[in-house]
């Protein structure tokens, strides 16, 4: 088991997505081994690079630790899954990491897009690379403040991504005004070196719902801010 599931109790260990899976790829593997080795040291107080990642865990749902779901029965309630972690077979949807780094106030997310998000003939789906945006940029929010809704996202589309490529999406905080956080966002290759979609994003803390437990007991900074 990864480090970060090993402070959950074994009842929560249903609603984390485990990884890596067998169907990642070279190029996934490697950037995961990169930022898990720079955010295990960082956790551990090994080596200063002058990087320290968090690895964030992967949930796949929500309700367990929030209130919601008002018009589903209890039943349904209980399978209720995350849009982009709703696909069991390794490999064919959303396969993707993320991770903070508290320093710099940034996040970035390895997301290798699988066959089942095809959209052009070979390419990703423009709702596909939306909703992957809209995870990391709303996650990213959520860090820094309180779970929040996306009130605006705007998002621009520059080059097609190859299904079953990786690619990186690094988000920033822009701006943050009382309880409204700007996030902007550049998805591209995972050298860097080609530009794919950037996006703007507003988000606002709300009070939509209440948080029953604590989502990342092993993040220090969410539990500073749920606290
Ligand atoms: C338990 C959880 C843990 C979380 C840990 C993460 C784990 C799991 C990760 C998954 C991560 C996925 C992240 C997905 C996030 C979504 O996809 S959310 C779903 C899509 N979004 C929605 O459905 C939102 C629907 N809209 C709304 O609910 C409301 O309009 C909003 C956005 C909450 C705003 O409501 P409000 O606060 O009542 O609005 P209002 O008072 O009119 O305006 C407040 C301010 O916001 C500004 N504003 C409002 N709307 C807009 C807009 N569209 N554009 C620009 N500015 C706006 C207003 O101008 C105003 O500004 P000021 O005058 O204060 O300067």
């Amino acid at each position: 088991l990864h480090w970060s599931t090993k402070l959950l109790s074994p009842a929560s260990l249903i609603y984390i997505t485990f990884l890596p899976n067998s169907s990642w790829g070279k190029e996934m593997m490697e950037l995961y081994n990169h930022y898990n080795r720079l955010s295990k040291e960082a956790t551990e107080g090994q080596e200063d690079h002058g990087e320290e990642w968090t690895r964030l865990p992967s949930y796949n749902r929500t309700l367990k630790y929030a209130t919601g779901g008002a018009y589903l029965s209890k039943i349904i309630q209980s399978k209720a899954r995350l849009f982009t972690r709703n696909i069991r077979d390794p490999g064919a949807a959303f396969e993707y990491v993320l991770f903070f780094r508290q320093d710099k106030l940034k996040c970035v997310c390895i997301f290798q897009a699988g066959h089942l998000l095809e959209g052009p003939p070979g390419h990703v789906h423009g709702g596909a690379i939306a909703t992957m945006i809209d995870t990391v940029t709303g996650t990213h929010a959520s860090l820094l403040s309180a779970p929040v809704m996306t009130a605006n996202l705007n998002v621009n589309y520059r080059s097609p991504i190859p299904l079953g490529s990786t690619v990186l999406i690094e988000s920033i905080l822009d701006k943050e005004d009382g309880r409204k956080m700007y996030i902007s966002c550049r998805v591209t290759s995972t050298d860097g070196s080609k530009l794919h979609t950037e996006a703007t994003g507003n988000f606002k803390s709300g009070k939509l719902f209440i948080i029953k437990h604590y989502m990342c007991i092993n993040c220090k900074f969410y539990l500073n801010n749920f606290t």
